[in-house]
C-alpha cells in the first residue's frame, strides 16, 4: 500500500475519531497545533491549553527539552516518548537535522538503548512474536490490528549490531530501522510494522537480568526454530500480502539460510547481507572516483567473514563480473580472514558461504601481513571488534597504496574497527575512510577530512520506497547494485575533494528517491511490478513520499 493510500485512509480515520481518542492517537495527535475550526469540529475544546502553537513552534520546544537531557540515551527515552505520542513532529524534529537526531534514534545510541530496553522500556511498540506462538502466528499478526503494513522489519535479536545475541532487545533495531525508512524513505509511519521473533537468548547477563522482558530461556534452535520462522513468514504472506519484508540482525548462518529459503517468495530481503552490499559497493564506486581506479581492477581484504562482508563481497564480485569476467575470476580479487586468519583453500573450519573465496595460499595469521603479502587496494572490516585495524594494519595500506580505502563497518561507535582520527593519522591524510557509525571531521596536516558514513541506512530506505510505491514482487541483486549506482553518482566532487564518499544526511531523501527510481526501472523491465509504469515515474514516487509537516 502506498504512504498517499494511507495519508487518505488517516484522513479518514481523523474524520471519525473525536476528542480524546484523536489526541491519544500518534499518529493523528498534532497537540497544541490543532487549530481553533479543528478544535471544534473534532471535539477537542477544552482538551488542550487555550493557546495555538505552529509546528515550529512546537520543534523548538522540543529542541529545549532535548538539550536538557544529561545525555545521548536520555535524549533517546524522550524522542521515543515524542514518537508515541505525535509521529509528526518526532519527524519533523528527525528531519530538521538528521545529523544531530539521527545518531540519537540510530546507530550508536540505538545500540545503547538495545542493551537496556527491560530498563528502559515505557510502552510496547509492534508485535512481539514468540516461540510459544508456535501454531497460532497467523493470530498474532492478526491482532496488529491497525492499518496494514507496507513495510516490516523483523528480527530475531541474535547479532544486534556488533553486540551480539540481545534477544527480544532487538525490538529497538526494528523500531530504528523502520524511524529512518520514514524519515529517509518518506514511507509513512503509518504503514511500518517492526517486529521481534523472540525465540529466547543464550546471553546470560539478560536471562538473569530481572528487567529482561523477552522469553526467559536459552534460544530454540534447528527444527523447532526453523518450524517459527517457516510459520512467521508464510503467516505474513497471508496477513500482510503486500508487505515488504526486511529481516534484520539475525546471527549470520540464519541470515544467510532464511534469506536463501524465503527470497523468492515475496518481497523479502536481508538488510546486513544485500543493505550492506549495497551501500558498500556504493562507497566503493564513489573512493574510485578519488583514487581513479576501475572496479575490475581492485583487490578486496575483507576482516570478518559473517553476513555483512560475505554480502559485500558476494554483490561486488558481481558488479566486477559485470565488466566482463566469470563471477569466479572475480571472486579470486576478494580475499577473506575471520578469527583464524586468511581463508585459504584447505584450511580447516570455513563456512560454506565462504569456500568460494578459499582461494590456493599459504596460511596468513595477521592482518598486517595479509596486506603486505596479497596488496589489496580495499580493507573491510566487519567483525564487531574495535581496534583491531591498528597503526601496522593502517601503515600497511598506506604503504602499498597512494590512496588505501579503508572501510571500518562495524557499529556501534564502540565496535568500530578503527576510528576516523586514528585511520587518518596513521595513514598521514592519505586513506579514503568510511565507518558504519559516523565520526566527526579530523584534520591532518591543515588538510580536513571528512569521513563517510558507509551505513546501509542509504540503501534500505530507498528499496522500500520504489518496492511498496510500485508493489515491486521481488527484491533481487540486480536492484542492489542499481541502489549502489545511484547512490555513488549522487556524491557530489565538493564531497569527493573533502574525502566524503556518501550523500550529506541532508541529501538521503533524494538518494532514497534515486534508489527508488532505479529499482523501479528493473523492475519495469523484468515484470515484477504490480503497476504500470507512469510516465513521470519520478514524480509518482516522489509524490508518495510522506511530508511530517501538518
Ligand atoms: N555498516 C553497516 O551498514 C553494517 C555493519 N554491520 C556490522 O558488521 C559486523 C559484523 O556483522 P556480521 O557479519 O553479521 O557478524 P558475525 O559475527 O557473523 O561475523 C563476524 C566475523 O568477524 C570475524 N572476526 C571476529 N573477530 C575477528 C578478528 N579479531 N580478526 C578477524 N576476524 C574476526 C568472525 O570470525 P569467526 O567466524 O572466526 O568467528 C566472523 O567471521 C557487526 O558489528 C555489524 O554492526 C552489519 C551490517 C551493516
Ligand atoms: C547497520 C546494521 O544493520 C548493523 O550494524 O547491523
Ligand atoms: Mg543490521
Amino acid at each position: 500500500m502506498t504512504s498517499l493510500v494511507i495519508f487518505k485512509q488517516h484522513l479518514g480515520k481523523i474524520m471519525k475519531k473525536r476528542g480524546q481518542a484523536i489526541l491519544n492517537d500518534p499518529l493523528l495527535n498534532k497537540g497544541t497545533a490543532f487549530t481553533a475550526k479543528e478544535r471544534d469540529a473534532l471535539g477537542l475544546a477544552g482538551l488542550l491549553p487555550h493557546r495555538i502553537e505552529t509546528q515550529d513552534q512546537q520543534l523548538e520546544r522540543v529542541f529545549s527539552n532535548c538539550a536538557r537531557k544529561p545525555n545521548d540515551l536520555e535524549r533517546y527515552i524522550f524522542l521515543m516518548s515524542l514518537q508515541d505520542q505525535n509521529e509528526a513532529l518526532f519527524y519533523r524534529t528527525v528531519l530538521s537535522d538528521l545529523q544531530r537526531f539521527m545518531p540519537i534514534i540510530y546507530t550508536p545510541t540505538v545500540g545503547e538503548a538495545a542493551l537496556h530496553y527491560g530498563a528502559i522500556f515505557r510502552r510496547p511498540r509492534g508485535l512481539y512474536v514468540t516461540a510459544q506462538d508456535r501454531g497460532r502466528v497467523r493470530e498474532v499478526l492478526q491482532n496488529w490490528g491497525g492499518d496494514a503494513p507496507s513495510v516490516i522489519v523483523a528480527t530475531d535479536g541474535g547479532r544486534i549490531l556488533g553486540l551480539g545475541d540481545l534477544g527480544a532487545n532487538g525490538m529497538s533495531i526494528s523500531v530504528g530501522k523502520l524511524a529512518l525508512y520514514t524519515a529517509a524513505g518518506g514511507i509513512h509511519p503509518g504503514s511500518t510494522l517492526p517486529i521481534v521473533i523472540d525465540v529466547g537468548t543464550n546471553t546470560e547477563r539478560l536471562l538473569s537480568s530481572p528487567h529482561y522482558l523477552g522469553l526467559r530461556q536459552k534460544r530454540i534452535v534447528g527444527e523447532a526454530y526453523q518450524d517459527l520462522m517457516d510459520e512467521f513468514v508464510e503467516a505474513v504472506g497471508e496477513v500482510f500480502p503486500d508487505a515488504m519484508l526486511q529481516f534484520e540482525d539475525f546471527a549470520t548462518e540464519n541470515a544467510i539460510t532464511h534469506l536463501a529459503r524465503y527470497r523468492d517468495q515475496s518481497a523479502i530481503f536481508n538488510d546486513d547481507i544485500q543493505g550492506t552490499a549495497g551501500v558498500t559497493l556504493a562507497g566503493i564506486l564513489a573512493a574510485l572516483r578519488i583514487t581513479d581506479g576501475a572496479l575490475e581492477d581492485q583487490r578486496v581484504l575483507f576482516v570478518g567473514a559473517g553476513s555483512a562482508n560475505i554480502g559485500i563481497g558476494e554483490l561486488v564480485a558481481s558488479a566486477i563480473a559485470e565488466k566482463g569476467m566469470s563471477l569466479d575470476a572475480a571472486r579470486k580479487q576478494l580475499w577473506f580472514m575471520d578469527r583464524k586468519g586468511l581463508i585459504v583453500e584447505g584450511r580447516d573450519a570455513i563456512n560454506s558461504f565462504a569456500a568460494p573465496y578459499a582461494h590456493a595460499h599459504s596460511p596468513i595469521g595477521d592482518i598486517a601481513t595479509a596486506i603486505e603479502v596479497l596488496r589489496p587496494t580495499i580493507l573491510i572490516g566487519a567483525t564487531g571488534q574495535p581496534g583491531i585495524f591498528d597503526e601496522p594494519v593502517v601503515a600497511a595500506m598506506a604503504k602499498v597504496n597512494a590512496r588505501p580505502v579503508i572501510f571500518a563497518l562495524s557499529n556501534p561507535t564502540s565496535r568500530s574497527e578503527a576510528t576516523a582520527e586514528d585511520v587518518y593519522l596513521w595513514s598521514q591524510g592519505k586513506a579514503v575512510f568510511a565507518s558504519g557509525s559516523p565520526f566527526g571531521p579530523v584534520t591532518v596536516n591543515d588538510e580536513t577530512h571528512v569521513p563517510g558514513q558507509s551505513n546501509n541506512v542509504y540503501i534500505f530506505p530507498g528499496i522500500g520506497l520504489g518496492v511498496t510505491s510500485c508493489k515491486i514482487s521481488r527484491v533481487t541483486d540486480t536492484m542492489f547494485r542499481a541502489a549502489a549506482r545511484a547512490v555513488a553518482s549522487g556524491v557530489s566532487e565538493d564531497a569527493l575533494k573533502e574525502g566524503r564518499i556518501f550523500p550529506a544526511l541532508d541529501e538521503i531523501r533524494t538518494a532514497s528517491l534515486d534508489i527508488a527510481v532505479a529499482i523501479a526501472e528493473i523492475a519495469f523491465t523484468e515484470g515484477l511490478a504490480g503497476i504500470s509504469r507512469p510516465d513521470d515515474l519520478r514524480g509518482f514516487i516522489a509524490e508518495r513520499m510522506y511530508s511530517p509537516r501538518y
